[in-house]
């Protein structure tokens, strides 16, 4: 996927008004099919129950797993980000679509440094979207379509005008349930058991990973490897902005081949079972045992982590996913303090296992303050690691900003790590040094 990133950046020949016009341009002829309000949809369910609705988007059936999520705000984010790829995603806000969908090339919208989108990648990744209410009209100051032109242009299907409570409380009480989106003819055939395709016996991450090696921000004063197991694309600013080069490589890249040209190890989001990683997860056993810098991993990363450690996977019945889940912090490190409570953005099915006694060398860094699940995990101080990883996303994009200093803390230990070796440290700290309170009001 990053690597697919990557081949629509700017090319710099081309002015900015230039490539603003090109990329509205195609925006515009790629609207394929004008909203029909009269074409029927309709949303089943394995376990048994149907809803039909009308569509929007894409006019094209598919299959999935639904899943719900309880953010109110940033459908364009949660839709491009790869950990959603193959799920149909339900939202429980009933309006969504007001204020459209940015253009997410023009370089206006860009970070200085950072990975060539505006959203999370380039773009839809979940398989459809099931809402109440599709708004069919749009304002907002960057909007360049309507959900339902983007949908389309990207072969994403839609459904709205379903009871999205009541779908939300059999996926609560069923789980996460595979399912069909029919548009169009024959839309409320229901399909056999048999037919219904299940994502979690694929290797989703391997489908979103990038294929080739490549850095961001090179001249970076601290260099930092990213394992791409789907990255979402605000983790890559958050790291570029904090002064850091990113070079970012396959999943499946064995680190230990290049880690002394690095000064700490990040390991991203992606989406399926983790258990696919297991490859990833062996190689990281033995980065762990034979280097000492700073690791840290979000949400599949965090997973990974766990599973080098020792620790078991298990899914979910419907996983976490929205941007206002309580985690609190059970140790103190960096910015976070043990004891608070943390508002924050999630989105997963899977989760590590509160094994006791936990792994040798390792502790529960959070629990989720609504299901106690594990939301955290580091190494103890005595074992002398310097490894994180954490269920949450402190990116948010979107969501809260609560725990963004995360990245800081991380950088700001890769750094002092430097500094033992010879490299300079700026007085203070670089991590704070580089963040001021405007670039965190401005959404960072
Ligand atoms: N956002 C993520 O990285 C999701 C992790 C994992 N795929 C899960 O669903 O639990």
């Amino acid at each position: 996927m990053l690597s697919l990133l990557r081949q629509t950046a700017a090319p710099a020949a081309l002015g900015r008004s230039a490539l603003r016009a090109r990329s509205l341009a195609t925006v515009a002829s790629k609207s394929l099919n004008p909203f029909n309000p009269n074409l029927p949809a309709t949303l089943h369910l394995k376990t048994g129950e149907s809803f039909t609705g009308r569509s929007f988007g894409a006019p094209v059936s598919r299959f999935g797993e639904s899943v719900f999520s309880t953010s109110i705000t940033s459908y364009t984010e949660s839709m491009t980000d790869p950990s959603y790829r193959s799920q149909f995603l339900v939202f429980t806000t009933p309006l969504i679509g007001n204020y459209g969908v940015p253009d997410n090339f023009a370089p206006e919208n860009l970070v200085p440094n950072g990975p060539p989108v505006m959203l999370e990648s380039n773009g839809i990744q979940c398989a459809g979207v099931v809402v109440a209410d599709v708004a069919e009209r749009y304002s907002h100051y960057q909007a360049v379509e309507s959900l339902h032109e983007w949908c389309d242009r990207h072969g994403i299907p839609g459904i709205t005008g379903v009871d999205t409570r009541a779908i939300t409380t059999l996926l609560r009480t069923n789980g996460s349930t595979l399912s069909k989106l029919a548009v169009g003819d024959g839309h409320e055939a229901r399909p056999a058991d048999s037919e219904y395709w299940d994502p979690s016996t694929e290797n989703l991450v391997d489908q979103v990973s990038t294929r080739e090696v490549y850095t961001l921000n090179p001249d970076g004063d601290v260099k930092i490897a990213l394992l791409d197991f789907g990255a979402k694309a605000n983790i890559l600013r958050s790291l570029t902005r904090r002064g850091a080069s990113v070079t970012v490589f396959p999943w499946n890249y064995d680190f230990n081949k290049v880690r002394d040209e690095f000064d700490g190890l990040f390991l991203s989001n992606g989406p399926g079972d983790p258990k696919h990683c297991m490859e990833a997860a062996h190689n990281l056993r033995k980065t762990i045992d034979e280097w000492d810098k700073p690791i840290f991993g979000i949400c599949m990363g965090h997973q990974v982590i766990g599973l080098a450690a020792g620790l078991e996977a298990y899914r979910m019945r419907f996983g976490n996913r929205g941007h206002n889940q309580p985690v609190l912090a059970l140790a103190s490190s960096g910015n976070i303090k043990a004891g608070r409570v943390y508002v924050t953005s999630q989105n997963h099915q899977y989760a590590l296992e509160l094994q006791e006694p936990f792994p040798q060398g390792y502790e529960p860094f959070f629990l989720n303050a609504n299901d106690a699940s594990v939301e955290g995990v580091k190494s103890t101080q005595e074992s002398g690691k310097r490894v994180w990883g954490v269920q949450f996303h402190p990116e948010s994009a979107g969501g809260p900003l609560d725990t963004i200093h995360m990245f800081s803390d991380f950088l700001h230990s890769c750094r002092s790590t430097m500094k033992n070796s010879g490299v300079a440290l700026p007085a203070g700290g670089m991590a704070k040094a580089s963040i001021k309170l405007t670039d965190f009001e401005a959404g960072l």
